[in-house]
């Protein structure tokens, strides 16, 4: 299950055929995590279909076992997951290891704050190198103790609260992560835990609580998007449905704008609102991309997207899309390499800390491939060549699944093969992505460089 020592370098090259055919795409991630965490707090049985078998998620698995939940594997994304109650957690024998998870260790220091246990929780050298002082600093405000490594790193350890105080803060940055964590905690509260967000971001947590039982309110406001949680609910357990995930969804649909001849269908992603800033972006740019069979399941917004080549016509993205769109800048950033005119993405700081530095990594990526890119304060500007990419570069991925992906569609639509020197990691989010995109190809476009 997890990344091996050994590097998985691969090469893309342009497709035979163009992509076509309908796809599936694996579950959400950001959803699945929240399944297996909520599913591990609620009173009862928590059945689960399409969950992401990816290195992050499992890692989450582990973490409930650890935590005393009893998680098993049905089937192929069917997970079974018996929960605790709310404050019901046991404290773990050994350290947590997050792997390359953001998600899963941020969500996890919200869960282990409310619980009166100590742990310890460690990842890889990539999310040792990410800030957890982020959800540290505000979950401290419970009564929980965070022991981090310098600059608020992981390894960190915790002793959560005995009686955990409900939170009211204010996010500095826009983050679904920091805000799950604070309403995690704040379940174990006794009182209202209140969060507000500047922008409002992903609500996967707000609509997966309120799935299991929890009371939350949401409201507009001057003072941004104020999320309410009333503390110590009964949550009860409740089959979830995973959508496919819009993010992993991208890189098939940004492949088959940009292949000559294309028209791909992928189908059964989700689109939730404050997920498809991509999408939107890519329509303003020209892209034929159209949305069939829109539908709600699980109670999340789901259909089926259709792309189609076309040429793409460079855009101005405004910061405020930003949490919309956060994990799709590298991709975006290879469909702005072919259009016409300079694309500037605006209010990119989120990126520099990532699974690597995306803002440098992306702009490194592209350069390497013969397209001018550059960095302004913490816009990424991107100098499209408005016709095929040069391509010939070796990419260094940093430890970063998104970054591999982009490479490796930008590789689809070069002129010369594009390496990437570990595509290891993008079993952390999208199993079989190299198979699927050379099926939806009809033949080898990706393989291997060794
Ligand atoms: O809450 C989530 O599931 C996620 C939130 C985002 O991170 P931030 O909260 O750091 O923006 C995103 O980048 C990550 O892939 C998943
Ligand atoms: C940023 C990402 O994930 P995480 O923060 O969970 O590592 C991502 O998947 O692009």
């Amino acid at each position: 299950m997890v990344h091996s020592a050994s590097v998985t370098p691969l090469r893309a090259s342009a497709p035979a055929a163009p992509l076509s055919g309908t796809h599936r795409v694996p579950g959400d991630k950001s959803i699945s995590h929240r399944a297996l965490m909520f599913g591990a707090l609620a009173i009862g049985t928590t059945e689960i279909a399409g969950l992401l078998e990816g290195e992050d998620v499992l890692r989450t698995a582990a973490a409930m076992r650890a935590l005393g939940a009893t998680v098993e594997q049905r089937g192929a994304g069917a997970w079974r997951v018996s929960g605790r109650g709310v404050g019901g957690l046991v404290e773990p024998a050994d350290v947590l290891d997050m792997g390359n998870s953001g998600t899963a260790a941020r969500l996890l220091c919200g869960l282990l704050a409310g619980h009166p246990i100590f742990a310890v929780m460690t990842g890889d050298s990539s999310l040792r190198k990410r800030p957890m002082l982020r959800v540290t600093a505000p979950l401290s405000a419970t009564g929980a103790s965070f022991w981090t490594r310098e600059g608020g790193r992981l390894p960190l350890a915790v002793q959560g609260a005995v009686e955990a105080l409900p939170l009211d803060y204010r996010l500095p940055v826009a983050s679904a992560q920091v805000k799950s964590a604070c309403l995690l905690a704040g379940l174990c509260a006794r009182g209202t835990t209140r969060v507000v967000e500047p922008e409002p971001t992903r609500d996967h947590t707000e609509n997966m609580l309120r799935h299991f039982g929890a009371t939350v309110r949401v409201a507009d406001t001057a003072e941004g998007r104020v999320i309410e949680l009333e503390g110590q609910p009964e949550l009860i357990a409740a089959p979830i449905l995973v959508p496919g995930d819009p993010s992993s969804a991208a890189f098939l649909l940004v492949g088959a704008l940009l292949v000559p001849g294309s028209r791909l269908t992928i189908a059964n992603v989700g689109l939730n609102p404050l997920r498809t800033g991509l999408f939107a972006t890519l329509r303003e740019m020209g892209a034929i991309l159209r949305v069939e069979n829109a539908r709600t399941e699980g109670g999340e917004p789901v259909g089926d997207v259709v792309a189609e080549y076309g040429p793409l016509r460079a855009v101005e993205v405004p910061p405020g899309r930003a949490p919309s769109m956060i994990d799709e800048y590298p991709i975006l950033a290879v469909a702005a390499a072919t259009a016409t005119g300079t694309t500037r993405m605006r209010g990119l700081a989120e990126l520099r800390v990532k699974e690597s530095d995306r803002l440098a990594a992306t702009a490194a990526m592209l350069a390497a491939n013969g397209v001018a890119a550059s960095i302004e304060g913490d816009d990424l500007l991107v100098h499209g060549t408005g016709a095929a990419i040069p391509g010939g570069g070796l990419v260094a991925t940093h430890m970063d699944h998104r970054l591999a992906m982009s490479a490796l569609i930008m590789g689809l639509a070069a002129r010369a093969p594009v390496g990437v020197d570990d595509a290891g990691f993008i079993e952390t989010s999208f199993p079989g992505f190299a198979a699927l995109v050379n099926l939806a190809a009809g033949g080898e476009a990706i393989r291997s460089l060794a």
